[in-house]
C-alpha cells in the first residue's frame, strides 16, 4: 500500500487515478486549486485539500505531515490554443508551479514522481508515428512548458535521489466505465466531448477547425486513448518506480489515428444522432497528425491496452455527457 498525493486529482484524468488508487487500497490525497476541477468528482474515500502547487509550505506540510511516499502530478493548464493567446499563463502554471512543486518535493525527500507529459512535446513531427526518440520540438507554448518540465525533471533526477516517470499523453478521451467520474470541465474544448455535447443537441454545431490538413480526409488526425488505458499506465509507471524503475518517458497512446470526420462517424453510430458540424478555419497551435508508438510503455512497463476500440472510447464519454444533464 502505497500513500500518494495526486496533484489536480479533481480534474478529468486526476478524478480517475484517484479512484484507481483507492481500489486498489492506497491512499490518496487530493491537492486541487478548482481552477478547472470540479469537487464532486474527487472520490469521498479521499482527502481533499484546497489549493495550489505553487504554494510550497502547504506542499510541504502535507508531504511531511501525511507521509507521501509518491506525487502524481497532473495539476496544470491544458488547453492548446488558449496557450498561444495566454503564454504566461502556461510558462507559470505549469513550468513555474510545477518548479516550485518539486522543490518542496526534494526538500521533504520525495524519491518517486508520474508526471503528466503530453504529445505535444513533438510539435510537427516528420514521422506519422512518433517514438520517444523522434525530436521534441513543440509549436505552440502547452506543448513548450510541459518539455520545460521534463528538462527540469531529468535534471534533478541526476543531482537528487529522486526518479520520474513522465507519460507523454496522446488524446485522452471516454470516461470511467462504473459511471463514477468522467469529464465535467465547464467549458471543455476536447473534440470527442464537444462531438458528443453537439450530438445532445447541448451546442448548436460541432465546430470542425481545419479541413485542409496534409491528412487522408484534410481534418486533424490523433490518437484517442481511452482513460481506462491511461490510468492503468500511471500504476504500471508507480510499481516500477517502488520497485526501483529509472527515471524514463514514455508515450500513451495506441498507434492509431483518427480524424476528427471519423470520430464524428463515431459518435453518430454510438449515440444514433446526426451530429451537426459547421467547417471552419484552422486553430492556432493545431498539429495535422500525431500518433504514439507506445511499444516501449509495452515492452518496458507491461503495459497492455484493453479499451482501443473508439465505439467503446465514445460509448462511455457519450453515456457521461448524457447524464451530466
Ligand atoms: N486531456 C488530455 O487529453 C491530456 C493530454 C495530454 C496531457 N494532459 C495533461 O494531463 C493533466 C490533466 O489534464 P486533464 O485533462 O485532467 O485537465 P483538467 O483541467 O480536467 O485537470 C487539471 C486539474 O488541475 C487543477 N489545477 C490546475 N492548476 C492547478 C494548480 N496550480 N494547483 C492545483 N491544482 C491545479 C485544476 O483545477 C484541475 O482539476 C494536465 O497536466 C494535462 O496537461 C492531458
Ligand atoms: O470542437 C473541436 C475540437 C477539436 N477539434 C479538432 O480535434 C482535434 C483534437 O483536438 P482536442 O480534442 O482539442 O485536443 P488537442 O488539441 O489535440 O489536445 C489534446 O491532446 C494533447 C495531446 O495530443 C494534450 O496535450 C492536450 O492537453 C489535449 O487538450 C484537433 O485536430 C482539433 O483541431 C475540432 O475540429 N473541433
Amino acid at each position: 500500500m502505497s500513500n500518494v498525493l495526486v496533484t489536480g486529482g479533481a480534474g478529468f484524468i486526476g478524478s480517475h487515478m484517484t479512484y484507481a488508487l483507492l481500489d486498489r487500497g492506497d491512499e490518496v490525497t487530493v491537492l486541487d486549486n478548482l481552477a478547472t476541477g470540479v469537487r464532486s468528482l474527487v472520490a469521498q474515500q479521499a482527502d481533499f485539500i484546497e489549493g495550489d502547487v505553487a504554494d510550497a509550505g502547504l506542499v510541504r506540510d502535507i508531504l511531511r505531515g501525511r507521509k507521501i511516499d509518491a506525487v502524481i502530478h497532473f495539476a496544470g493548464s491544458v488547453v492548446v490554443p488558449e496557450s498561444v493567446a495566454d503564454p504566461l499563463k502556461y510558462y507559470g502554471n505549469n513550468t513555474a508551479a510545477t518548479r516550485d512543486l518539486l522543490e518542496a518535493c526534494i526538500a521533504e525527500r520525495i524519491g518517486r514522481f508520474v508526471f503528466s507529459s503530453t504529445a505535444a512535446v513533438y510539435g510537427m513531427p516528420d514521422e506519422t508515428i512518433v517514438t520517444e526518440e523522434t525530436p521534441t520540438a513543440p509549436i505552440n507554448p502547452y506543448g513548450r512548458s510541459k518539455l520545460m518540465t521534463e528538462w527540469m525533471l531529468r535534471d534533478i533526477a541526476k543531482a537528487h535521489p529522486f526518479r520520474f516517470v513522465a507519460l507523454r499523453y496522446f488524446n485522452v478521451a471516454g470516461a470511467d466505465p462504473a459511471g463514477r467520474t468522467g469529464q465535467s470541465t465547464p467549458r471543455a474544448t476536447h473534440l470527442i466531448k464537444r462531438a458528443c455535447q453537439a450530438a445532445l443537441g447541448r451546442a448548436p454545431a460541432l465546430d470542425i477547425f481545419g479541413t485542409d490538413f496534409s491528412t487522408p480526409d484534410g481534418t486533424g488526425v490523433r490518437d484517442y486513448i481511452h482513460i481506462s488505458d491511461l490510468i492503468a499506465a500511471h500504476l504500471k509507471a508507480l510499481d516500477a518506480l517502488a520497485n526501483g524503475a529509472e527515471s524514463d518517458v514514455y508515450n500513451c497512446g495506441y498507434g492509431r489515428g483518427l480524424s476528427v470526420r471519423e470520430i464524428v462517424q463515431a459518435v453518430e453510430r454510438v449515440a444514433g444522432i446526426k451530429v451537426p458540424t459547421r467547417e471552419g478555419p484552422r486553430r492556432p497551435g493545431d498539429p495535422a497528425m500525431l500518433v504514439a508508438d507506445s511499444g516501449k510503455l509495452k515492452r518496458t512497463l507491461g503495459w497492455t491496452p484493453q479499451h482501443g476500440d473508439i465505439d467503446e472510447i465514445v460509448k462511455s464519454a457519450f453515456e457521461w455527457e448524457r447524464r451530466l444533464a
